[in-house]
């Protein structure tokens, strides 16, 4: 057995106290061996934590990875116009060397921010699996599928896309590849689509991503053509199982998160995207005392404009707070928790949780820093007050993939001159 030993620190336990605590990894099983005081010795590796904190790697729930090609393209529009002004033309044009640079971009970012695992929605599913594979991450990805704009044919060609991906990719690089069934979202892809696909989607044992309840224009559509509101004929085309889960839930009403507490389904927050695209405040108090399963997301690059799980955190508290008029709403525990187990429990994945026999997944925090001085609280520190670029050191399955801010899976320098090379190629053909 091969041995990490991440030692000094303290440790953020799952049910968010701190202790000192050494971590120790099997790096061949990838999982915790133990939690515990002196666990150093025989190590055949050792890790750094003193001043520091050892939490879970942060989980995405949400993201489209490979829009970091995108970042400061389009800002300051809404949601419809942004995507029908500017991005999707853009789309148009990706071609798989753009997906690679743009996907090894955001996974950069990612390692170096202390997220370990993330869920995307993109095109050339394939090529950001080989990324994620060589980069050390655990994902679970899925083609998204769209029908507006296309013909029939066309779109039938989408969705068994769709589903072959996801076939195709689960269970990828040792498990640390999942997929979903991805539909867009439930004004995107018509309903005759959604019937005929989410049960091959169930037939394969995957679960159902989507976006919904993002923007009232989103609702009004579906409340007028369907009778009934947006999670109420997301239960009706078979897309809210337990195993489910859906980016945004902004405009939701107590009726839904009614269903979503019974379904089990999940709601991956992103709160800087509804904030930039200005969608509105989703109500995360009121379906945490609901018991609905929340995660948090940073959306794409191009609506946000980082994907720091840091940042969202502290955007998750902020916000929430202002939706529910209250500032004990959305406490920094619930946004820790939303950013570790809270999404790893809304993708399926087992981790989030710094525990024996977990997955080693995990970030150490550098807490010797100016603005996290002193050190009162280190759970209100990740919520408010820590940077991306506090991350010294990140774990993945228990390999190391950043140590003292050095990624150890990608060529840096390289990654960011293709990235800019494949963005301005990218901009340029949209342009022609
Ligand atoms: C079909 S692949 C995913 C598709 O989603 C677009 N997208 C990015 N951000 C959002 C958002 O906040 N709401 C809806 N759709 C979004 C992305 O550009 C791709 O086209
Ligand atoms: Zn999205």
């Amino acid at each position: 057995m091969t041995t990490l030993a991440i030692t000094g620190g303290q440790v953020l336990l799952p049910d968010n106290t701190v202790t000192w605590a050494d971590v120790l990894v099997d790096q061949d099983s990838g999982e915790i061996l133990e939690v515990g005081d002196d666990l150093a010795g025989g190590a055949d590796d050792t890790l750094d934590a003193s001043d520091s904190l050892v939490t879970p790697g942060f989980v995405n729930g949400h993201c489209h990875v490979a829009m970091t090609l995108l970042r400061g393209h389009a800002d300051d529009k809404p949601l419809d116009a942004w995507l029908q002004e500017d991005i999707w033309p853009v789309e148009a044009e990706l071609t798989a060397d753009s997906i690679r640079a743009g996907t090894e971009l955001g996974v950069l970012e990612m390692i170096k921010s202390g997220t370990t695992s993330f869920a995307d929605m993109y095109f050339f599913v394939p090529t950001i699996a080989d990324v994620v594979d060589k980069a050390g991450l655990r994902a679970r990805l899925g083609h998204g599928v769209i029908s507006v704009g296309k013909d029939e044919d066309a779109v039938h060609e989408d969705a068994q896309e769709g589903l072959e991906v996801a076939a195709e990719i689960d269970g990828m690089a040792d498990g640390r590849i999942t997929s979903a069934f991805m539909p867009h979202s439930l004004t995107t892809v018509d309903g005759q689509y959604l019937s005929e696909y989410v049960p091959e989607a169930r037939d394969l044992g995957v679960p159902v991503h989507y976006h919904a309840n993002e923007t009232e224009d989103e609702v009004t559509p579906i409340v007028e053509n369907h009778g009934v509101r947006p999670l109420a004929y997301a239960a009706e085309k078979g897309m809210l199982e337990a195993e489910d889960f859906f980016a945004h839930g902004v405009h939701v009403d107590e009726s839904e998160i009614g269903l979503l507490a019974e379904a089990g389904t999940s709601v991956i927050h992103c709160p800087a995207s509804n904030m930039k695209l200005a969608s509105g405040m989703a109500p995360i108090q009121r379906m945490l005392d609901a018991g609905v399963t929340v995660g948090l997301g940073t959306d794409g690059a191009a609506s946000n404009n980082d994907l720091s799980m840091l940042d969202e955190a502290r955007d998750a508290a902020m916000l929430g707070k202002l939706a529910a008029d209250d500032a004990s709403a959305v406490p920094a525990e619930a946004v820790v928790t939303m950013a570790t187990q809270g999404s790893a429990d809304a993708i399926g994945l087992d981790t989030g949780r710094i525990a024996a026999g977990k997955p080693a997944d995990l970030a150490v925090i550098d807490l010797e820093q100016p603005h996290l001085t002193p050190r009162h609280d280190p759970v209100s520190h990740l919520a408010y007050a820590a940077a991306a670029s506090d991350v010294r050191h990140t774990v993945c399955d228990g390999q190391v993939l950043m140590r003292d801010r050095e990624v150890l899976t990608l060529d840096e320098d390289a990654v960011l001159s293709r990235a800019t090379e494949e963005a301005d190629a990218l901009l340029a053909r949209a342009d022609d």
